[in-house]
């Protein structure tokens, strides 16, 4: 048995002729707030969905507090509150049925339902507005919205991908704020992927830098900032792949349009 809230080792995932995850290993420790940082491509959706059990590794091994994706994949659901780049919320419903629709789903025991929803609902901000149908939401407050219904079950690792993708800087301020709020009262641990440098520098724990399929770097910001000998993770991430971050180019304009038109 392993303490580590998420343990890889040697993780490799081939699509056809693309190995979009190459021998990956890194360890998230419990209640930190760990980034998976990287262009648009690097690999991280993929991690993250062999980490949610969603698709089986081909090559290597991952466990969730000690739970291996494939032999316990019941069990790591049960740990995992997960909010996925796509749209999970639904536009018809207000708020407070959307989290409710979630608790039902993750088996929250009836008589606990109601109170779960609330404090979920209130813990991101959304109480004034639990009422009103998500259709009516801002990008930032469908966000919070989809991160209650995943906080609904407390799970024990919250795995978000690109919270903050389309956003403006105060809807992604406003996000970060809630995410640490419910890590410092909860002890919850966070794993998140982004590919905003300066989002990772300001509230991530740790985090590793990846690129192609490989970890290219990990420590604290402030450690990789250290040994770079830069002044921030762009300057980190130039030093370690000889590339530029916003090198995404066609694939991240497409990723923020797939966004800004879910929230139309
Ligand atoms: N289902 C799939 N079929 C074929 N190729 C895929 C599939 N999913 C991902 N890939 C490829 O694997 C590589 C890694 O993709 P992945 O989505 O994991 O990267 P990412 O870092 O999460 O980027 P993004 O933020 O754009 O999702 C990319 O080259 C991508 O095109």
């Amino acid at each position: 048995m392993t303490s580590a809230a998420v343990e890889i080792t040697g993780l490799r995932h081939r699509f056809k002729e693309t190995l979009a995850v190459d021998d990956l290993s890194l360890s998230v420790r419990p209640a930190e707030i760990f980034g998976l940082l990287g262009p648009n491509g690097a690999g991280k959706t993929t991690t993250i969905r062999v980490l949610t059990t969603l698709l089986p590794p081909q090559a290597g091994e991952v466990t969730v507090f000690g739970f291996d994706v494939r032999r316990n994949r019941m069990a790591v659901r049960r740990l995992i509150g997960y909010v996925p780049q796509a749209l999970s919320a639904d536009a018809a419903l207000s708020g407070r049925e959307n989290v409710a629709l979630f608790a039902r789903l993750f088996d929250v025991p009836r008589a606990e339902r109601r109170a779960r929803a609330d404090a979920a609902i209130e813990a991101m901000g959304l109480r004034e507005a639990a009422d009103r149908p998500a259709s009516t939401y801002s990008g930032g407050m469908i966000r919070r919205l989809e991160l209650a219904q995943a906080l609904v079950s407390a799970p024990r690792l919250l795995v978000l991908d690109e919270p903050t993708i389309g956003l403006d800087p105060v809807a992604r301020s406003g996000v970060w704020e809630r995410i640490t709020q419910v890590r410092a009262e909860t002890g919850m641990t966070v794993l998140v992927t982004t590919h905003y440098m300066e989002e990772a520098e300001e509230f991530c724990d740790r985090v590793a830098l990846m690129h192609r399929g490989r970890i290219r770097a990990l420590g604290t910001p402030l450690e990789l900032i250290a040994s770079a000998a830069g002044e921030s993770l762009d300057d980190v991430f130039r030093e370690y792949t000889g590339d530029d971050l916003d090198s995404g180019g066609f694939s991240d304009v497409r990723a923020a349009r797939r966004t800004a038109r879910r929230l139309g």
